[in-house]
């Protein structure tokens, strides 16, 4: 291989035969990335994707279908020199679990949480090139394009979205001279189950077809699961059933199911039960096919009350102790079986969204589609079409079969419109007609009537939209039928409880967090409310080595949120001055007027430093990427301690 990676540098192509055609392409993509296959340069992080904490918390269901999966691999193959990974899109690590020696191996080659194992910055190598190519890959020792990464055998899967996009891909990695021989198999058929667990879930209100060419196929991991809306509109599907109905990404959200399998939608609808029955597709291929709807399902075992305990609705189960979330659920409680608009109002990210989906589930359309559409996320241009739907042909670029539109999809549920105050004024007047009439037209078709409750959130006030004329204040009116407003993070009174509830979703071995640190951060003014600390704690969960350190510290913090909780601007602030606490943000906190942080704190963060240091054999770039900080911070430090001294 060493000769391989001669010839590639001096011809610019990969030797014959050194290599098979796949691997070939990729090394070939990897020397025109610039990358050099030889030496053990630093290589530069990419630029322009998402930091760990954002992707965490982009990829959290992804994350949360995939932890046992990956547990349980793990438990297959533990004390093997190995270690299993999740990886983004964007080939970026959000989880690995394997075995410590071989871990710390890894790290030598970044092969650690929040390193990017994108193709174009490592070169060819499981993970990446399997993201690359949407295939799995098996990369050995050698074949690694980089030869530093030599001692590695590794096999990596894609998991695929609903709609067939790669979310990310799932590998196991191991010492080359170890045996290797089912992991690409094991890694395969994780991501097949982590899919189907993630679609179904996804999907648990809508009806799904299971399918299989034979009948003994059906509930197998080899089965394909298809999504509907009632209406018969295709929403999902995993990859087998992709393959088998030969479904193209424009069939989703468009394709009425039963033109692909030549079967009227009421049959399809009514026979449903344990019993397959089969249709033929029109290449005349048969398949079994077995058709479930949401009301048929038996609960998982998780949400089955025990007998003897008192049913607890969504509401009362996330309350975690204070006052003023209590009040608001109380209140709202009191509603939910009534046609009144709730409009939830709230600072962002206090929850709004999570608090409107655990009404629905709270309520009588509990077990129904609840379909959240964030107003400010879609562009103006397309909001129209997005919720109100569109005919065939309606327009130009639109969708073969037409689309159903966000209002249609909640019938029967709830639709949430998060961020009204950014509704467009033309389409308010559409909205208003929708909520009088309790039809929809979409965009080139005739009126059909719905039937949804509504609940929209808003960060703004939305009585000043209405005096400044940016909002209609007969709509204002119908969507405030109720209205509650959230607390912002500062000023709950069950900071502890909270945050043991959000740690218990991420680590279910009990972590805590060490009492100085949970200290600081209950004083902290949290400008991003619950998604902030959402995100702090699953970044630290996911830094802190479980083998090692019982418990979240400082260094599994990022260095600004760790600068601001030592900066008093930070604080929360006595009554009064929370107006100007709310301005401030981690970044701006940052740039405000640097505050000495107390000794205790200097102390906490030189010694964090120095162990790192020293567990990184005095490389300052290894350190820093131990602490997840950046070098200069640690330099700033060094040289603090030197002026100390
Ligand atoms: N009760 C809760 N328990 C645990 N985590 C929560 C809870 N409420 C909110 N979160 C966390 O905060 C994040 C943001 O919540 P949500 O989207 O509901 O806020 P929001 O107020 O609707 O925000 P925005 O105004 O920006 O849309 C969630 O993704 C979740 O990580």
């Amino acid at each position: 291989m060493q000769l391989a990676r001669r010839h590639l540098l001096d011809h610019g192509a990969c030797l014959p035969s050194a290599l098979n055609d796949r691997l070939a392409r990729s090394w070939q993509r990897s020397l025109h990335a610039g990358l050099p296959p030889f030496g053990g340069r630093e290589l530069a992080e990419p630029v322009g994707g998402l930091s760990l904490s954002q992707s965490l918390e982009q990829n959290a269901q992804m994350l949360s279908f995939a932890r046992p999966v990956m547990d349980f691999m793990y438990g297959q193959i533990r004390g093997g020199d190995c270690m299993v990974v999740l990886a983004d899109v964007d080939s970026m690590l959000l989880h690995t679990v394997g075995d410590h020696g071989f871990l710390t191996k890894a790290q030598r080659v970044e092969l650690r949480t929040g390193a990017s194992w994108r193709e174009s910055v490592r070169g060819t190598n499981a993970i990446g090139t399997a993201i690359e190519d949407a295939s799995a890959l098996q990369v050995r020792a050698g074949e690694h394009y980089l030869e530093r990464n030599g001692f590695l055998h590794c096999s990596a899967a894609p998991i695929f979205t609903a709609q067939g996009a790669v979310a990310g891909a799932i590998d196991i990695s191991g010492d080359e001279r170890a045996s290797h021989m089912h992991a690409l198999g094991l890694a395969s058929s994780a991501a097949r189950l982590i899919e189907n667990n993630w679609l179904k879930a996804r999907y648990r209100d809508a009806v799904r077809v299971h399918l299989h060419s034979a009948a003994e196929g059906l509930d197998t991991p080899a089965e394909g699961i298809v999504v509907l809306s009632e209406s018969g509109t295709l929403l999902g599907a995993n990859q087998e059933a992709i393959r088998a109905l030969r479904l193209a990404p424009h069939d989703f959200f468009a394709l009425q199911l039963e033109t692909r399998l030549q079967e009227r939608l009421a049959h399809l609808l009514a026979r449903t039960g344990r019993e397959p029955h089969t249709v033929r597709l029109p290449d005349g291929r048969r398949m079994f096919l077995r058709v479930e709807r949401p009301t048929q399902r038996t609960p998982s075992r998780a949400v089955v009350p025990e007998a003897h305990e008192p049913r607890l609705d969504a509401l009362a189960a996330s309350d975690t102790g204070d006052t003023q979330w209590r009040r608001a659920a109380q209140q709202v409680r009191r509603i939910l079986d009534k046609p009144i608009a709730l409009l939830i109002q709230g600072e962002s990210g206090v929850g709004k969204e999570v608090f409107a989906r655990a009404c629905h589930d709270s309520g009588p359309r509990r077990g129904r589609p609840f379909v959240a559409v964030n107003c400010a996320a879609i562009p103006e241009s397309l909001i129209e079409a997005e919720l109100f739907g569109y005919a065939p042909g309606a327009y130009t670029g639109a969708q073969k079969g037409g689309s159903l539109g966000r209002i249609r999809e909640a019938e029967g549920g709830t639709l949430f419109l998060d961020e009204i105050g950014d509704m467009p004024l033309l389409l308010q007047t559409r909205l208003l007609r929708v909520l009088q009439e309790k039809k929809v037209t979409p965009l080139g078709g005739t009126p059909v009537p719905v039937d949804f409750a509504l609940v929209s959130a808003t960060h703004c006030v939305l009585a000043d939209a209405v005096a400044e004329g940016r909002f209609r204040s007969d709509l204002y009116y119908r969507l405030n039928g109720f209205s509650v407003k959230l607390p912002a993070l500062r000023e709950r009174e069950d900071f502890d409880a909270l945050a043991t509830r959000m740690l218990a979703q991420w680590d279910d071995g009990g972590v805590r967090i060490a009492p100085d640190l949970l200290a600081a951060l209950r004083g902290y003014a949290w400008p991003g409310n619950l998604r902030q600390l959402a995100s702090v704690l699953q970044t630290a969960c996911a830094l802190r080595d479980p083998a090692h350190e019982p418990a979240i510290d400082w260094p599994h913090l990022a260095s600004d949120l760790r600068d601001a909780l030592a900066s008093p601007a930070a604080r929360v602030q006595p009554a009064g001055k929370a107006a100007e606490t709310r301005a401030i943000s981690v970044g701006q906190a940052n740039a405000a007027p640097e505050a000495a942080p107390p000794a205790a704190l200097r102390k906490i963060a030189h010694q964090a430093i120095a162990q790192a240091l020293a567990d990184g054999g005095g490389n300052v770039s290894e350190a820093a990427r131990r602490l997840g900080i950046s070098r200069q911070t640690i330099y700033r430090h060094l040289k603090k301690a030197d002026a100390e001294a």
